[in-house]
């Protein structure tokens, strides 16, 4: 499969990702079923540190499989540190996965419940490797913070970004988006799991410390049918509405899911 010939159709989805990319069938793939009897309390994971102050936004694209917004890359960035991290992990982009329905669409599922959505926030460790690139085949390149959204109220600070999905309709579109602060989509509650993983999507590489917030957030209906207008094709192509982009749970390979709290 060449690269990118990949999708979440019939004939491109998961199931036959391993054919193009035969890590889909390691030993540390992502998502995973939480099953929260079988966490650890881990009384050794410090607090999470997220220091999103210094954060600078530059745009929203549609990419294909999802929608992302990315940030500069700079020394004094927004970064997170702390927790599973040995390292200061620097955000690069965060995106979203999200159903034909509400009650699908989150890639990670906790006892087998699945919600709405699932945001990813992508970090790479820039105190260890010089480059995104370099860093996302690292077995400790990335780390990705996991938020659940569930539908109820609206959620204030995601209509930036939800009333900006119009203009990133069509595949390869990109728009401006300044000054985007992603500290307002995480949950109050920072309890989280930890577990070690790999990209959802191919590459697939295992260089993923996930961390997975219990609480979701909460976002709106309209807000969901918003993502639900983007298209995975193009401008000239039959229109193919963009949802379900999420892969399902895979094996956890004698793998702990260690749990932030007691
Ligand atoms: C050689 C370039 C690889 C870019 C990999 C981009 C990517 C980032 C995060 C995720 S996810 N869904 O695991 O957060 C998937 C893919
Ligand atoms: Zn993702």
């Amino acid at each position: 499969m060449a690269s990118h010939c990949w999708g979440y159709g019939e004939d491109d989805g998961p199931s036959s990702w391993h054919k193009g990319y035969p890590i889909a069938q390691g030993n540390r793939q992502s998502p995973v079923n939480i099953i929260t009897a079988e966490t650890m309390y881990d009384s050794s994971l410090s607090p999470l540190i997220v220091s999103y102050e210094n954060y600078s936004s530059i745009s929203i694209s549609n990419n294909g499989c999802s929608v992302a917004v990315e940030y500069a890359d700079a020394e004094q960035g927004p970064v997170i540190e702390g927790g599973p991290l040995g390292d200061a992990y620097r955000l690069k982009q965060f995106h979203f996965h999200w159903g034909h329905k509400d009650c699908q669409g989150s890639e990670h599922t906790v006892d087998g419940r699945t919600y709405a959505s699932e945001l990813h926030l992508v970090h790479w460790n820039a105190s260890k490797y010089q480059t995104f690139r370099e860093a996302v085949a690292a077995p400790d390149g990335l780390a990705v913070l996991g938020v659940f959204l569930e539908t109820g109220k609206e959620h204030q600070g995601l209509t930036k970004i939800t009333d900006a999905l119009s203009m990133v309709k069509f595949k390869g579109s990109t728009a401006d988006l300044k000054d985007f602060n992603p500290k307002c989509l995480l949950p109050r509650n920072l309890n989280y799991w930890t577990y070690p993983g790999s990209l959802t999507t191919p590459p697939l590489h295992e260089s993923v410390t996930w961390i997975v917030f219990e609480e979701p957030i909460e976002v709106s209906k309209r807000q969901m049918e918003q993502f639900r207008m983007l298209l995975f094709s193009e401008e000239k192509e039959d229109e193919k509405f963009m949802e379900n982009n999420f892969r399902p749970p895979q094996p956890l390979n004698g793998r702990k899911v260690c749990a932030s709290y007691n």
